[in-house]
């Protein structure tokens, strides 16, 4: 591996001429990324792990080698730029998804408010996920480290974290937007952005941050609660006859619904990832674990819990469990 070494601030920057090697989770880099490792990152972003050994490599002395460097830096900044462009490409998506469903519901097109509202609930989840391979900007530790990428990460949970901001300044009516409240709340009120809309888009916060594309963790929890509980209700509205002899608000269909679909778009989701080869996938190995998942979470959205705990909090946090058990 060639690394090339400079200073910037005090902290050592290494560019990376990793062109061809690969990611700590198997997948095959991309010729155009550009790899950057520091001495002080570590593979949990928001951790500053223990001091790491570190011995710089010498400066670069030929011109060759300096003509290198700048083509690498200038090659970075192209991935980071293309990282800032994917972020402004799914922030605009996610403001104009609220905004289709708005005037769909507004224009009678769309009749029932609830069904808006868990359209936009479904899609927000699936769609940020899909949009996580734009984001290409890596971090390298060097190789006798550890690798991760890391910065693609950060790029993307500026979406969510935008999102809650949002969210924030309208349920606390520092401002106002009657296109998202219509589109978002329950019954209209602005109060209740800070109650299932604003867990929904911390939960993709966190699970961005901690768990990001390379592991099936993240991608099968945000699948259960956007994908999954999304169904059910769509499907439990509609056909809901025959309720639970436990809860009389959740009904029989409503929850297979929520175990199929979830199933379904869970094992779909990482199908897509590991086509970019950030996760391995094995389908039957797949498809029995996301079944125990999906059962898991399932059952804890059926119970007679909701106003304790949102189901944007239950659904997310036991496929987190039931996945780290089961994919470790
Ligand atoms: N297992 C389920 C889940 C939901 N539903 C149907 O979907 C409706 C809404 O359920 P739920 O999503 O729990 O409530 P919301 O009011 O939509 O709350 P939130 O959007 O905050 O999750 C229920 O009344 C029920 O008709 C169902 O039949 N079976
Ligand atoms: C109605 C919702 C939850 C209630 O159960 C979902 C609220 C969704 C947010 C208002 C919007 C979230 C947007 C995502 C962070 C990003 C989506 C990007 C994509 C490209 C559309």
């Amino acid at each position: 591996m060639g690394v090339a070494v400079w200073s910037c601030g005090g902290a050592a920057v290494f560019a990376s001429a990793l062109l061809s090697g690969r990611r700590s989770h198997g997948s095959r880099l991309a010729p155009s990324e550009l790899h950057f490792a520091t001495a002080s990152s570590c593979p949990l972003p928001f951790l500053s792990g223990p001091a790491i050994p570190f011995s710089p490599a010498p400066m670069p002395s030929s011109r060759a080698q300096l003509r290198l460097l700048r083509l690498r830096v200038q090659a970075s900044a192209g991935v980071v730029l293309q990282d800032a462009a994917a972020t402004t490409f799914c922030f605009a998506g996610a403001y104009s998804l609220v905004l289709v469903f708005d005037t769909l519901a507004e224009r009678n097109i769309i009749q029932k408010q609830s069904l808006s509202r868990k359209a936009v609930h479904v899609l927000s989840g699936l769609l940020y996920m899909a949009t996580w391979p734009f984001f290409r900007s890596v971090i390298v530790l060097t190789q006798s480290i550890c690798s991760s990428s890391m910065v693609a990460r950060y790029f993307a949970a500026v979406v969510p974290l935008l999102n809650c901001i949002r969210l924030l300044c309208y349920g606390l009516r520092l401002l106002t937007d009657e296109g998202v409240v219509k589109s978002v709340a329950r019954e209209g009120r602005p109060e209740e952005l800070l109650r299932g809309p604003l867990y929904y888009v911390i939960v993709l916060l966190l699970c961005t941050l901690v768990f990001w594309r390379e592991s099936p963790v993240g991608v099968v929890s945000l699948t259960m609660m956007s994908g999954g509980d999304g169904f059910a209700d769509i499907v439990g509205r509609r056909y809901g006859v025959t309720k639970l002899p436990y809860n009389q608000q959740k009904s029989w269909v409503g929850s297979i619904s929520m175990f199929v679909f979830g199933m379904l778009f869970s094992v779909g989701m990482l199908y897509y990832f590991s086509v970019f080869g950030y996760v391995d996938f094995d389908l039957e190995q797949t498809i029995t674990r996301v079944a125990l998942i999906s059962l898991a979470a399932t059952v804890v959205e059926s119970l007679p819990i909701s106003d304790v705990i949102d189901d944007n909090v239950s659904v997310p946090l036991t496929s987190v469990l039931t996945s780290v058990l089961l994919f470790g």
